[in-house]
């Protein structure tokens, strides 16, 4: 099967690599044009602009950083939007909020092409690994279509029904996964700064109620102040924001994810939106050492 494949941050380049290695063909386009290379050397085309890589595949999917970049891929010069129709499919995995899904999910079916939201839960390693979450809505015969590339994507895919679904699942998963990170980091500095050796903690947590692949995976590397990567701080806050935004719309009283989005402001305003989000870490300590 051919694929475009548009995005090639973090996530992108992991998942088209993973499809090309499975034998799908794929042919991806990235802004900034360098970041296609290393998908290139595994076996990918390029495509000068979205709309190209549309026009050449019958399937496109995206994964880009936030509502105004899976806007803009679609709707800007040389967007998807030139070149969907009848008989193509476009299928956005970047986190965004349901109003934006919904909005290019009727730009494309009005062009007569079919639209999948599909957000992904999972970061860099289960992207290159393909044991993603895969938490899709929308157009029930594409999602049939695209089986066969979520299946190396990831280890498990949930169609939730009408666009906009998918979005908010997203964000919920999201919403819990920052307040947690939260909790954690603030944990942490209580433990260090009480005299306990922080290293206990971990093994503690690691045998009890509350024991998870996240506390066991980050935690180590927080400890050594590496905060490398993996999810960006900057997108985790964006998902905050959205998800709180959610919460408005529905009338649900969320103190403590509006909390933690605080503190994921407070570490982008410190400079640290592009490492990874447990950075969060470094807000507890300031606010400690200030006080
Ligand atoms: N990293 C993770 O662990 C996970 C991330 N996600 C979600 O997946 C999405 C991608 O995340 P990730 O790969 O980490 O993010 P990155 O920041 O690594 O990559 C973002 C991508 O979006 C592109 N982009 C940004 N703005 C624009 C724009 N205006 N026009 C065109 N392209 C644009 C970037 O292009 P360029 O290279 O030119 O900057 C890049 O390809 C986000 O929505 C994120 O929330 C979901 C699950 C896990
Ligand atoms: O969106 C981030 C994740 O780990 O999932």
């Amino acid at each position: 099967m051919e694929v475009g494949f548009l995005g090639l941050g973090i996530m992108g380049k992991a998942m088209s690599i993973n499809l090309l290695k499975n034998g799908f063909k794929v042919t991806v386009w990235n802004r900034t044009l360098s970041k296609c290379d290393e998908v290139v050397a595994h076996g990918a085309s390029v495509g000068a602009t979205p709309a190209e890589v549309v026009k050449k595949c019958k399937i496109t999917i995206a994964i880009l950083s936030d509502p105004a970049a899976a806007l803009s891929v679609v709707f800007d010069k040389d967007g998807v939007l030139e070149q969907i129709c009848n008989g193509k499919g476009y299928i956005d995995m970047s986190t965004v909020d349901s109003q934006t899904s919904c909005k290019i999910s009727e730009a494309i079916t009005s062009k007569g092409g079919h639209f999948l939201e599909a957000p992904v839960s999972g970061s860099k390693q289960p992207a290159e690994t393909g044991q993603l979450i895969i938490l899709a809505a929308g157009d029930k015969a594409l999602y049939e279509e695209a089986v066969p590339a979520f299946n190396v994507l990831g280890k498990k895919s949930f169609f939730l029904g009408q666009t906009g679904n998918g979005a908010k699942m997203k964000l919920v998963v999201n919403m819990i996964l920052g307040s947690v990170m939260n909790a954690f980091s603030e944990g942490l500095v209580l433990a260090e700064r009480s005299g306990l050796n922080p290293h206990d903690l971990l093994d503690v947590l690691d045998l009890g109620g509350i024991a998870n692949p996240m506390f066991r995976g980050k935690g180590p590397a927080m400890l050594r102040d590496n905060h490398l990567p993996a999810f960006p701080l900057k997108h985790q806050q964006k998902d905050m924001r959205l998800a709180l935004a959610l919460g408005d719309e529905n009338g649900v009283s969320m103190p403590v994810a509006a909390a933690a989005n605080e503190a994921f402001k407070k570490a982008r305003s410190m400079g640290l939106g592009d490492l990874d989000f447990s950075a969060v870490l470094e807000t507890v300590k300031l606010l400690k050492q200030s006080s």
